[in-house]
């Protein structure tokens, strides 16, 4: 069968796209969406997303997210954002959409080129030092340290998503650096991926959330600087110190269409 496909990225994390309301790909098929994902002999791209009808009678659509291995996974703001792009690219949305994906209900806006997401509301952070962990929709174990352009991600991140602290279900690793006030410069090992990504949308909100409440940035508008781009995260804290209205805000564009024989 021939494929029709599209890829988009958001800040470097780039993702297959597939219109799936014909259920057209199965989504017990690890082995066809690795394939999909693999630079060598597929598409290539950190993850595939497929766009469904929405089981909700307020959503847009539905969000379905794999990782390059092809397991299905937790959220993907990246890829979310992308998503967005592709719903106005079909004509299901104008500038505005709602749609849920495996962590819960989400709504998205468009402006220009940008898409801004928001993201669930987080209860917790737990901080031990340098090092802090909370999920943003997928779990992100962040190191503040220095000299980030210096490290070799994949080894370092490698070491921690495979520790015997997340010996369950792993976890992505974000290591931040200040650049300025309320800005931080971030690089990622994403877990499905084993390597380090351009960027990544819940790793990076992950970092502004724990900046601001380890006392490393006092704003509530934090911009954050990875090596495929830079994106922003908004929040409100409440009197319980939750972070809830939380808004991840970039760039995300179709790379091209292609049809692929599976
Ligand atoms: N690139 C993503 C995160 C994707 C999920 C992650 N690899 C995991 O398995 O937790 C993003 O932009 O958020």
């Amino acid at each position: 069968m021939k494929l029709t496909f599209y890829k988009y990225q958001g800040t470097g994390n780039d993702f297959v796209m597939i219109d799936n309301r014909q259920e057209i790909i199965s989504k017990n098929n690890t082995k066809l969406i690795s394939r999909l994902c693999d630079r060598k002999f597929g598409i290539g791209a950190d993850g595939l997303i497929l766009l469904e009808h929405p089981e909700r009678a307020e959503d847009d659509f539905k969000m379905v997210y794999f990782n390059a291995d092809g397991n299905q996974s937790s959220m993907c703001g990246n890829g979310g954002r992308c998503l967005v792009a592709f719903a106005k690219f079909l004509g299901i949305i104008k500038e505005e959409a709602s749609f849920t994906a495996i962590d819960g209900p989400h709504k998205a806006k468009t402006n220009n080129g940008l898409v801004s997401l928001q993201m669930q509301n987080v209860d917790e952070v737990n901080q031990t030092g340098n090092t802090s962990f909370l999920d943003t929709g997928s779990p992100h174990h962040i190191v503040f340290t220095k000299n980030v352009k210096d490290l070799d991600v994949k080894v370092e991140g490698a070491t921690i998503r495979y520790s015997e602290e997340y010996r369950n279900g792993g976890t992505n690793v974000n290591f931040a650096e200040p650049e300025e006030e309320n800005t931080f410069l971030v690089r990622t090992y994403e877990r499905g991926v084993e390597d380090e990504t351009l960027s990544c949308g819940t790793g990076v909100t992950a970092v502004a959330i724990a900046a601001n409440s380890s006392g490393r940035a006092n704003g509530n508008n934090i911009k954050l600087i990875a090596p495929g781009g830079e994106l922003s995260v908004s929040f409100e804290k409440s009197s319980t110190g939750a972070y809830e209205n939380v808004w991840l805000t970039g760039p995300a564009e179709m790379v091209f269409k292609g049809e692929m024989e599976c």
